[in-house]
């Protein structure tokens, strides 16, 4: 019985072979993935989604305009729903809804994306028990399409620049929701443009001519059977973008809107009808939608750069180019020692980002419960480790899928690759949901108060209890037998402290010459994200390393741990000049590290294809010709090209219109 369970009758010899060497069972490394249960859902509801046809893409989104896309992704997203009961064992599991969207969907959004991702979680974490009635059980049975409108043409980081207005009436127990300045216009929220009738609005809490800062309300925007904005209300797209074009991203104006006072979201904080205002139990628990989709970004992004592996492993191993030894025969590009070097580390990478979403939504449903009971003690915790991942791990996606596409040569910038897309969404999420340098400096703050609280000896939390730990000055890597790589982490453990403190120590020296904190902080602001980086990366490796322990059986933890180990590798002579700086690593060391990766390379490369089959990402969720599961790439190739609306007629009227004019006119001249 082969452990690769993607094999099938017609596939590619080439692939069949590669997946004949596998050492561990696909089906059970994509268990210790996604967990049992998810992978078996994922697996039961793709094959579903490829049975319904309503479900399918009538054509490739590439050949469409941004109108098509939406149209399209209106249909399906319909269809889906009107199936989900016969396709998902359970609609409310947002894990298995959001696999199911990405099969039938895919990333380029549809006219639920933010209701689902947003505005469902604004009004669970931040609507009292009447308010949920009246629009979260609406919301939840797709009676209404919600967005969630924060960012302004002006402002979208620095939140409390905010400048649209929610000032209380009180002769009228209203808000009159108004937009002073073309600045204040909302600006960027998903499927705003042209599909939302609802928002979750931030604005100005105003009461007797006194701020109390930025607040959400609710607000219908949208006529429910003409879909023409209501009276005072201005909105429309914002217009084509890098990717994510079947969402319409939109902006949004208001001309002294009116809404009752109860359309405040009022779990925590309140406005009764006397205009009294009750504050709520953390300044920040407004923000808990955001921490929401930091904490479910995670998962996500390691699936993407999973999916840019699946696709340029698969394609070299199908693509043919050049000898290793003359006169041989052309080897396969994943032969060569470059290729495996520039995409085995992202292949681990997309492994560790998907450990580390499942951890990290584990805190956050723990902080949420907590919430619900007014405990807000792990809020802190939760943002700086999602402000931390989210930047990371969006950073180093990105980057890794660049190389996935660059490792495709000429076919992956190809849109038939199916990288530049998924590309394009992923990048995006280096700057939603919190510019990714603005989120990491928010964790460099937390960094900077455990070592204050580390000086007491003391620890501010969970994840920053290594700072207690003592400094050791030398590495042990190479100096003693490997067995399970603890030098390894350890000197990603001793590269994060060593910058924590040195930045704590450069910050106090500048502020006892006199420097206020503030400028102290500019100046050091470059170091303090560099912090916040390495010790996001040590919580990463450190994820790998309680994963790999976990696993019981011998195989797949054999497997993983060539994975972790290649990380580890990989990831420290990415950042080994902080290593060097204090001379915590020698010279030689550095060149076992590299040697050691060579040889894990070598040893990872027979378990290539099981290791990209295990995320079983079907074809459809792909959406990829060079990361076909059968590997069928140049056919495809060809049938796909032939799509191309160019294709639609042999000349095409520019050529009569500009060209052979042109031409013409050049013979003529020629020939007096
Ligand atoms: C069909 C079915 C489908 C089902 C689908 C299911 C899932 C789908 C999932 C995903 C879909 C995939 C792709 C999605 C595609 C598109 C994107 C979707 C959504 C994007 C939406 C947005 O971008 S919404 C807008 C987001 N905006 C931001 O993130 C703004 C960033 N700015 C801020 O967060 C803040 O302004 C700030 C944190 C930078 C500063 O805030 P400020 O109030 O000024 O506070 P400070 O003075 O700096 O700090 C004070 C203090 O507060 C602490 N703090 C700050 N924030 C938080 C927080 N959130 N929680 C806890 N504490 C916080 C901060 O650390 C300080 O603490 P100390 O004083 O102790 O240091
Ligand atoms: C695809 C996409 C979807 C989005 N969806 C939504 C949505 O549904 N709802 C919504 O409300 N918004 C949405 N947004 C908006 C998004 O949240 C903001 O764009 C984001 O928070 C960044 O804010 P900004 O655009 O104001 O960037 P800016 O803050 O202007 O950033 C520009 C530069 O300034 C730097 N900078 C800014 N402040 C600081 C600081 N304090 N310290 C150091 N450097 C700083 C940044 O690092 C960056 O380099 C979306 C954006 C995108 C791209």
């Amino acid at each position: 019985m082969p452990l690769n369970k993607e094999i099938q009758p017609g596939d590619n010899d080439e692939l069949t072979r590669e997946r004949l060497q596998a050492t561990f069972d696909t089906q059970q490394m994509a268990a210790a993935l996604w967990g049992s249960d998810l992978a078996r859902k994922r697996r039961e509801l793709a094959k579903k989604v490829d049975k319904l046809t309503v479900l399918h893409d009538s054509k490739d989104m590439s050949f469409m305009t941004r109108e098509e896309k939406l149209s399209e992704n209106a249909r399906k997203v319909v269809q889906m729903f009107a199936h989900v009961a016969d396709i998902v064992e359970d609609p409310s599991d947002d894990a298995e809804m959001f696999h199911l969207s990405s099969n039938a969907i895919g990333h380029e959004g549809h006219p639920f994306g933010v209701h689902f991702v947003m505005f469902i979680p604004a009004l669970k974490a931040q609507a009292d028990d009447e308010q949920r009635e009246k629009w979260l059980m609406p919301a939840l049975g797709l009676q209404l399409i919600g967005t969630y409108a924060q960012t302004e043409l002006g402002h979208g980081t620095n939140l409390r620049a905010l400048e649209t207005m929610a000032t209380f009436d009180k002769a009228t127990d209203e808000f009159v929701i108004h937009t002073p300045t073309v600045t204040a216009l909302k600006w960027w929220p998903g499927s705003l443009g042209k599909s939302s009738n609802h928002a979750v609005v931030s604005a100005n809490l105003i009461i007797d001519g006194k701020s109390y800062g930025h607040h959400n309300f609710m607000v219908q925007i949208r006529d429910e059977n003409t879909h023409k904005p209501l009276k005072g209300i201005t909105v429309g797209d914002i217009g084509p973008k890098m990717a994510y074009n079947a969402s319409d991203n939109g902006f949004l104006g208001f001309d002294h809107h009116r809404i009752p006072r109860r359309n405040m979201l009022m779990r925590h904080a309140k406005v009764d009808k006397n205009g009294v205002y009750t504050k709520p139990p953390h300044a920040k628990i407004g923000y808990s939608a955001m921490v929401h989709v930091r904490s479910v970004m995670i998962g996500h992004q390691g699936m993407f750069l999973g999916s840019a592996s699946t696709i340029a492993i698969r394609y070299s191993l199908v693509r043919r180019q050049g000898e290793i030894k003359e006169g041989s025969g052309e080897v396969k590009i994943l032969d060569y020692q470059t290729q495996q070097h520039r995409l085995f580390p992202q292949l681990a990478r997309a492994y560790v980002f998907m450990f580390a979403g499942k951890e990290v939504r584990e805190l956050y449903q723990k902080v949420l419960s907590d919430m619900e009971k007014g405990e807000t003690t792990l809020l802190a915790d939760l943002h700086a480790l999602t402000s931390g991942l989210k930047s990371v791990v969006t950073h180093l996606c990105v980057a890794g899928m660049e190389q996935c596409r660059m490792a495709c040569g000429g076919h992956g910038y190809s849109r038939a690759s199916g990288i530049p897309e998924i590309w394009g969404v992923a990048v995006g999420g280096c700057t939603y949901e919190g510019e990714n340098m603005v989120m990491l400096l928010q964790l460099a703050r937390y960094l900077m108060k455990a070592v204050k609280e580390t000086k007491k000896g003391k620890s501010l939390g969970r994840l920053v209890d290594y700072l207690l730990l003592p400094q050791d000055r030398h590495s042990l890597i190479g100096r003693v037998p490997q067995g399970e790589y603890g030098p390894h982490l350890a000197a990603f453990e001793h590269i994060a402290r060593r910058q924590i403190f040195k930045v704590a120590d450069e910050l106090t020296k500048l502020q006892d010459k006199g420097m206020s904190k503030e400028i102290a902080w500019q100046k050091k602001a470059v170091e303090l994200q560099r912090a916040a980086r390495l010790h996001t990366r040590f919580y990463l490796a450190a994820c790998f390393h309680r994963k790999v322990q976990s696993v019981v059986d011998g195989r797949i933890r054999e497997a993983l741990a060539d994975l972790y180990h290649l990380h580890l590798n990989y990831e420290l002579l990415d950042m080994v000049n902080y290593a060097l700086e204090d001379a915590y690593l020698k010279a030689d060391q550095v060149d076992f590290i590299r040697e050691d990766m060579y040889r894990l390379l070598e040893t990872i490369r027979p378990n290539a294809i099981s290791l990209v089959d295990a995320f079983e990402f079907s074809d459809r969720e792909l959406r990829s010709v060079l990361g076909r599961r059968d590997g069928h790439v140049y056919e495809n190739l060809y049938k796909w090209a032939k799509e191309s609306e160019l294709n639609r007629a042999d000349v095409l009227p520019y050529f009569d219109k500009y060209l052979k004019p042109m031409m013409l006119a050049a013979r003529q001249r020629s020939n007096i």
